[in-house]
């Protein structure tokens, strides 16, 4: 079998557009602009990529983007300042803190000083605890993306078994949550996983989010499966996926490309979740 492409770039294009009368018709008929803050600490290649990704987005959009740039010497301490100082901002309805973080930051300290109501990428505890729960929240924008893409392609998930090679906080454990919520049987793999050629195997989706570029090959995947990519690592200057595409597209029934696959939702999701933290929770 000849894989479909699943493509995220084209759909990513058309939920922009509807982003974009949105916020049009927002600004004519109240008077407002949606604001993004975005801060980078450090020089990780692929979240440089991805802020490069989301300037270009937010000004198709017509959304005000402030991006923080800090040097990876940061202190946790100035760090939570400024998040503080973005959380009473009036121009700032979403706060995105772009991982990973230099090794003297905890995660779990960042995560909390985001006030939940502005945190666009789900990071929070009360957000992650929400979607725990199936209630209503802010969904970390790339695993909201990879379902997106699944329902544009009216990709049926009940029944089915599905791997996540993955288990961290803003990608594997939520994109887990999500399939298990549209009644899949959810499988979470990781770096101890044994045989894990064994488990992908057997399942009808894949979704990848280890950062190993082209480590899925096609005696990894059963014949007719749905393979997600979520990889983006920067290899020579190029992103790269999970997923050895050339070979895995002969056995797949559909597959991301890496670029213009879930990347391209990821930036979508981002516009998205700032708009219903403005709509929704302010
Ligand atoms: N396209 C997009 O929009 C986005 C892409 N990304 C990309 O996705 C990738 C993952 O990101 P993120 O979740 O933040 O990364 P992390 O490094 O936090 O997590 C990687 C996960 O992969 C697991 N893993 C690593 N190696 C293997 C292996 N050989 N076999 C099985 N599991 C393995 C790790 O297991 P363990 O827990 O045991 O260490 C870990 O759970 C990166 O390339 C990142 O750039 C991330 C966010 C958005
Ligand atoms: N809190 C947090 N949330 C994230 O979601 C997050 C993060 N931190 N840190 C870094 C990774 C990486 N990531 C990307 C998202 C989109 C593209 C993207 O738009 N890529 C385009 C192409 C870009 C190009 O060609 O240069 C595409 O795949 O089509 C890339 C990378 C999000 N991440």
């Amino acid at each position: 079998m000849k894989g479909k492409i699943l493509d995220g770039r084209e759909v990513s294009k058309r939920i922009k557009e509807s982003l974009k009368e949105r916020i049009e018709k927002m600004k004519e008929e109240r008077g407002i602009t949606p604001g993004l803050a975005v801060i980078i600490t450090g020089g990780n290649p692929s979240a440089i990529s991805y802020v490069r990704s989301l300037e270009k987005v937010c000004r198709q959009t017509c959304v005000n983007s402030f991006v923080y740039e800090l040097p990876a010497e940061t202190s946790e301490e100035d760090l939570i300042k400024l998040i503080n100082e973005l959380n009473i901002r009036d121009d700032v309805n979403g706060i995105l803190v772009q991982l990973p973080l230099p090794k003297h930051i905890n995660p779990e300290e960042v995560a909390k000083a985001i006030k939940p109501s502005k945190d666009v990428d789900g990071f929070n505890p009360i957000n992650a605890g929400k979607l725990f729960r199936g209630e209503k929240c802010l969904v970390p924008c790339t695993p909201k993306g990879v379902m997106r893409l699944i329902s544009e392609y009216g990709i049926e998930l009940k029944g089915k078994k599905a791997a996540v090679v993955g288990r961290s906080n803003i990608v594997g454990k939520p994109v887990s949550q999500l399939l298990l919520n549209k009644d899949a049987t959810v499988v979470i793999c990781h770096s101890k996983t044994k045989e894990l050629d064994e488990e992908l195997i057997s399942c009808d989706i894949i979704v990848s989010a280890a950062g190993k570029p082209g480590f899925i090959k096609s005696n990894m995947v059963k014949e007719g499966a749905v393979v997600i990519d979520v990889g983006t690592t920067m290899v020579e200057g190029k992103l790269m996926g999970d997923v050895d595409f050339e070979e895995v597209i002969e056995k797949a029934s559909f597959i991301t490309p890496v670029p213009g696959g879930v990347g391209a939702m990821t930036t979508a999701m981002l516009i998205e979740n700032v708009l219903e933290a403005m709509e929704t929770y302010d």
